[in-house]
């Protein structure tokens, strides 16, 4: 697939609220940069209106330059090497990729090779989400992570010692590199599958299952994860604003969902909510 890359200059407190915009108008892989963000979206997902009304938006407040260009080859570790520090999540997970040394003594070491998809734990809503597992029993449970990008959410749920793990992403970017992912953790029995919810379809509840999408696809497929979760499992969300936090509740409440915890960081929120 061939992608398209716009090098854009802008104003720090600007770069997250652009990520999650672009996100939304199809970008799927973000560098943060010096100047501002580099943002890559594969080509024929290009909508150049909807990417235009982003950029019209924010331009004069967020002071915003442009270069765009294709995407020549790239050998991705030799990028992330100049771009990805290892991430600690308090004491306890440590999410590195293959050229950084191992960490003695560390309770969970999670090994992403990101390439072009998102989940490295650097953004918040990935370093909500992992701490939240962290206070979530996942000892033999049947866990589902939908929208799981580099598959980090997933390969947690298999660290804390879930049983049975399935996982999904709707970019086959994100498929490919979250299966590399997977081998290089040592879970060799997951695949991760390509589809949305509705369109991969699960069989059967699940004791938790994972979200880190976006406000408007979190929205829409609500009714499915309510269906999803056991009674007494959790549906872990993210994706989302802490001004989004009472949409994202009043959803949850018609399926049967209540909130039991919440985080936030760097204006990001995540939810744990039980089903009744
Ligand atoms: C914010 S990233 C989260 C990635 C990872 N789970 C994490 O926590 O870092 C959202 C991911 O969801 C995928 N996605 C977007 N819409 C989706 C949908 N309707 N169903 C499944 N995946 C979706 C994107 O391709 C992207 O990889």
């Amino acid at each position: 697939m061939q992608y398209l890359e716009f090098k854009i200059s802008c104003l720090e407190e600007y770069r997250e609220i652009l990520i999650s915009e672009l996100a939304e108008v199809g970008f799927d892989s973000f560098l943060e940069t010096d100047e501002g963000i580099d943002a890559y979206i594969a080509e024929d997902l290009f909508d150049r209106e909807a990417y235009q009304a982003v950029i019209d938006q924010y331009v004069e407040a967020a002071s915003i330059l442009v270069k765009e260009g294709m995407m020549a080859k790239v050998n991705w570790n030799e990028e992330w090497e100049k771009h990805y520090d290892p991430i600690s999540i308090g004491d306890e997970v440590y999410v590195r990729a293959s050229f950084h040394a191992p960490k003695i003594g560390v309770k969970h070491e999670i090994v992403i090779n990101p390439k072009m998809s998102f989940g490295t734990g650097h953004h918040a809503t990935t370093y909500l989400m992992l701490s939240h597992q962290l206070n979530v029993d996942h000892q033999g449970k049947r866990v589902i992570d939908i929208g799981s990008g580099t598959g980090i959410l997933a390969i947690m749920a298999f660290k804390l010692g879930a049983e049975q793990i399935e996982a999904f992403d709707i970019d086959d970017w994100c498929v490919d590199n979250g299966n590399e992912n997977f081998e290089l953790n040592d879970m060799h029995s997951v695949k991760m599958g390509l589809g949305t919810i509705r369109e991969v379809n699960p069989q059967g509840q699940f004791d938790i299952v994972l979200a880190n999408i976006n406000k408007n696809v979190l929205l829409d497929e609500m009714e499915v994860y309510g269906t999803l979760v056991k009674s007494k499992g959790k549906l872990l969300l993210s994706g989302f604003y802490e001004h989004d936090i009472v949409d994202i509740e009043n959803a949850a409440a018609k399926y049967g969902l209540d909130l039991q915890a919440k985080k936030t960081k760097d204006t990001w929120a995540s939810l744990i909510f039980e089903k009744r």
